[in-house]
């Protein structure tokens, strides 16, 4: 997997995770690959994420683990150091772009207006997070851009369910979406990965 576009074809949903605690790393990327989805996005919103990452990069090499919410040029140098495979952001700066490109990592940029989506094309970014995707237009913002941008492809996620993945999965520009349904936080606390395993299991079965 070498690019974006990569990783948007590894599986209808990327699995949005934020955890506190990184005992719960292997065992939850573990219920996901066991489900069917062999991706992770550990969000850097937690202290102990990058640990988390380093944990199912030794542990699971069977799934492809990436950061997310890589909102500083410092984010970007740790998760890679951590062993992180990809990276994803909420929107970009120039300084978190340089790093992340600096990084040689496949990278998904968070971007929610058709400017921004064009500025990212033209530094030969083809994939892009639509973030937060239902607060921005949601699928008839997706629709609307193929037309005149035809060549770009997303992963929609912010505020997206079970129930509305289905509606973007159909859209020829959505690769796959991004959600956090598939690690409810009281499954996490629970340590009911089992409720995992079949939430990626019916994520899966999604296309
Ligand atoms: O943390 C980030 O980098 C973000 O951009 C935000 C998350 O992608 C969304 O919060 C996904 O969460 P849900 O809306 O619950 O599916």
């Amino acid at each position: 997997m070498t690019t974006g576009s990569d990783l948007l074809d590894l599986s209808p949903v990327m699995p949005v995770v934020v955890l506190d605690d990184p005992a719960d790393a292997v065992p939850t990327a573990r219920a996901l690959l066991a489900g069917g989805v062999p991706v992770i996005e550990l969000t850097l919103r937690t202290d102990t994420a990058l640990e988390s990452i380093r944990r199912i990069a030794a542990e699971v090499p069977e799934i492809v683990v990436g950061a997310g919410t890589v909102t500083t040029p410092r984010h970007a140098r740790q998760a890679a150091e951590a062993g992180a495979g990809f990276l994803v952001t909420p929107g970009v700066t120039d300084a978190v772009l340089d790093a992340a490109a600096a990084t040689g990592l496949p990278f998904l940029p968070g971007a929610s207006t058709v400017s921004e989506a064009m500025r990212l094309a033209e530094r030969g970014l083809g994939a892009l997070k639509f973030f937060p995707a239902e607060a921005s237009g949601g699928t008839d913002f997706l629709r609307s851009v193929a037309g005149p941008l035809p060549a770009l492809r997303f992963c929609p996620t912010g505020g997206i369910t079970a129930g509305s993945a289905g509606g973007y999965l159909a859209l020829p520009n959505v690769g796959c979406v991004g959600g956090s349904w598939l690690t409810p936080k009281d499954a996490v606390a629970a340590r009911n990965f089992g409720k995992i395993e079949l939430l990626a299991k019916q994520a899966a079965a999604l296309r």
